[in-house]
């Protein structure tokens, strides 16, 4: 069934009668632009259809058996919607390839899908300091990334993420020493992870921080976003203009999964 989502007067030929142009929509794709909140999480996408077409022809035939087998464990979790969705796990191994890092961090590991897509696309002798509050959902993860043989890699450390930064950064060693961030914990806290994470990244390093369109509500007025959500969208948009600000950066503000923002240290 089509809705009528507007119109407007169009005069073909100079001098002719106008005539009113209708445009047309179909109503389901209208209802997802209205609220896109009755969809997964890429609702910064037209449609559902939309996300599930890029899912299903590119992300899903392409990804590795040990991220699928562990997108599934944590699709059994009653928190598993807030997991690093797999087209943006497929954007970060992309960039991953292209950098080849050694030494990483993450902040937010939740079950582990980006670690361990991390762990995957890192070299044998590469390390990952991964800091989340909770070990038990990282837990959920860990057979598969043992199985995959690459716990190795893992520094595991159960702790809000804050303090280890800043007990890193007691150390002038460590200062420069990180190629890749990867940042999915606690949105309020992004300004503050970044004015850390600068400073522990290299210049030519770089520092994703997921979540960072926040359900596609960064652009909506404040009060049409539902009480819940309102604190990480607003945290999301504190941080992408703090970005746009930060001359230490180049980035890019994508809208993959529920938008990464790619920084890379030039300064
Ligand atoms: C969105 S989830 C991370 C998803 C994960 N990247 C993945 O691939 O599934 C956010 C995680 O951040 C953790 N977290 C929340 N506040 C934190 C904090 N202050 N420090 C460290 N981790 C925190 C939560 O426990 C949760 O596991």
């Amino acid at each position: 069934m089509k809705c009528i989502l507007g119109s407007f007067l169009s005069y073909p030929l100079k001098g002719t009668a106008p005539y009113i142009v209708l445009i047309l929509v179909d109503c389901r794709e209208m209802e997802s632009i209205k609220d896109p909140s009755i969809y997964r999480n890429p609702v910064i996408l037209q449609s559902e259809d939309l996300a599930n077409y890029i899912l299903e022809t590119s992300v899903y035939p392409r990804e590795p058996e040990p991220l699928k087998e562990l997108r599934e464990a944590t699709s059994n979790h009653p928190w598993g919607f807030i997991a690093t969705l797999p087209e943006a796990g497929q954007l970060m191994t992309l960039l991953l390839k292209l950098l080849n890092p050694k030494k990483t961090i993450e902040l937010g590991v939740f079950t582990g899908y980006s670690l361990l897509l991390t762990a995957l696309n890192i070299p044998d002798d590469g390390k990952i300091t991964a800091i989340d509050i909770d070990r038990k959902t990282y837990e959920v993860g860990l057979p598969v990334i043992k199985k995959a043989g690459v716990e190795h890699k893992i520094n595991f450390i159960e702790s809000p993420a804050l303090p280890i930064l800043d007990k890193l950064l007691e150390d002038p060693a460590n200062e420069g020493s990180f190629d890749f961030a990867f940042i999915d914990a606690d949105k309020e806290n992004y300004v503050n992870y970044h004015e850390r994470l600068i400073k522990l990244v290299k210049v030519g390093g770089l520092l994703v921080y997921d979540n960072t369109l926040w359900g596609g509500t960064v652009s909506w007025p404040e009060d049409k976003v539902p009480p819940n959500k309102r604190s990480g969208r607003n945290a999301a948009i504190e941080f992408n203009k703090k970005i746009t600000k930060d001359s230490r950066v180049e980035f890019a503000l994508t809208s993959v999964g529920d938008g990464l923002n790619i920084c890379r240290r030039v300064a």
